[in-house]
């Protein structure tokens, strides 16, 4: 199975299934001296963790993680970081009705018509349990970010058709959907309730602003800093859609309103009045935060009788069982985070190439 390694400087190969014995990534290109403990990583992961709240999946795992190598004397040594997680609380027996047949929206039926042959426990390597890895490399990746001034904040933006109408920080941690806004979390939280006495899941939109970013980074072309963030979200599971700046809105926009006027501030830095670009312009940082949208789908297991086939070429109807989230949203929220933490230590990292005179302060300094 080709396709679990992601990045070209700050590289990272993520591995494990969702029933198997454990999930896990190795991270390759992590530069040493950065001072880093299993603690730094647990923070990451316990956002995503499952059974956190009513709106999540009541499957019970700690998911605590352990360094195996990269990292001595509480610092990392420029060596392969290897991070695994346990799994310790797999219900196999769940999926034995699955085995033969495909659910509805997930990848089931892919699978089995790529491979022929597919771990159909907890929907295998197609499980959102693969995203620890994501987001163990993701925590080294914010570490990193740090040192250089640059912060990620990720929430959730909307769920269903409630959205937020405030922006309070210190609201997110506060309520289990992620939402800095009470009143959308409140409202937010009845309507997933009504969801789930149905039976049935719902969507929504994260968002990510990035802090710090200096003016410049990107690679133009193919390895565009937008492009490379779009297959990061993208390549997470469930996420739909993707949006910069103003994304989508931009078709509606005339030149003159979708244009970020520059000016100088008063240190003679080039700036913006607006940021509909959301940051980037020609594949490049801007100055301005970095914006960017994730569109996730409602979570396709649900408990509503479904019409789909089995593998002995019946039609059926299937009454999934099992432990899923009613809404996916809230746990990918640190998920999103951590990817577009990936792109950007993995650009910055590309940067450092761009310039001969970098070069020559560097080696000759
Ligand atoms: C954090 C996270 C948790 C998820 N939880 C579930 C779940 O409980 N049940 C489910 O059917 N899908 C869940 N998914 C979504 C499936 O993994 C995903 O829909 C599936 O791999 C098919 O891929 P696609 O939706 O991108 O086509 C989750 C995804 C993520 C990122
Ligand atoms: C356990 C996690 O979420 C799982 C994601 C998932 C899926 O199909 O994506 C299906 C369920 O798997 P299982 O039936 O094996 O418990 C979720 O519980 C996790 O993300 O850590």
């Amino acid at each position: 199975m080709a396709g679990s390694t992601f990045g070209k400087q700050f590289k990272i190969t993520t591995w494990g299934e969702s029933h198997g014995a454990g999930v896990g990534v190795v991270i390759d290109g992590c530069p040493a001296g950065l001072s880093l403990s299993s603690e730094d990583i647990q923070l990451y992961l316990n956002r995503r963790k499952p059974g956190q709240s009513r709106f999540t999946t009541p499957r019970k795992e700690d998911d605590a993680v352990e360094i195996l190598s990269g990292v001595f004397e509480g610092k990392t040594t420029g060596t392969p970081i290897s991070l695994v997680v346990y799994n310790c609380n797999q219900k196999s027996k769940d999926y034995s009705e699955i085995a033969a047949c495909y659910r509805p929206g997930h990848a089931d039926y892919t699978f089995d018509a790529k491979y022929g042959f597919r771990d159909y426990r907890g929907g295998g390597r197609s499980s959102g349990r693969e995203t620890i890895g994501r987001v163990a490399a993701g925590a080294v990746a914010a570490k990193i970010l740090k040192e250089l001034g640059i912060n990620l904040t990720a929430y959730t933006k909307s769920i269903g058709d409630i959205s937020i109408s405030t922006l309070d920080l210190a609201e997110i941690a506060n309520n289990a959907l992620y939402m800095p806004d009470a009143d959308a979390a409140a409202k937010a939280s009845a309507y997933l309730d009504t969801c789930m006495q149905e039976h049935d899941s719902s969507g929504g939109v994260i968002e990510c602003i990035i802090d710090g970013m200096p003016a410049g980074i990107g690679e133009p072309v193919f390895d565009k800093l937008d492009a490379d963030l779009a297959k990061a979200i993208f390549s997470i599971g469930a996420v739909k859609g993707f949006e910069i700046g103003d994304g989508f809105l931009t078709s509606f926009a005339k030149g003159s309103e979708n244009n970020d006027a520059f000016f100088y501030d008063e240190n003679g830095n080039v700036c913006k009045k607006t940021n509909h670009a959301g940051g980037i312009l020609g594949g490049m940082s801007d100055g301005a935060p970095i914006v960017l949208r994730a569109a996730v789908k409602p979570t396709p297991s649900i408990f509503k009788a479904q019409q789909t086939v089995n593998r002995s070429g019946e039609n059926i109807t299937l009454e999934i069982k099992g432990r899923h989230d009613p809404v996916i949203v809230p746990r990918a929220v640190v998920v999103v985070e951590s990817m577009a933490a990936l792109v950007l230590v993995d650009a910055l990292m590309e940067n450092m190439s761009s310039r001969l005179e970098h070069m020559i302060e560097f080696y000759n300094s």
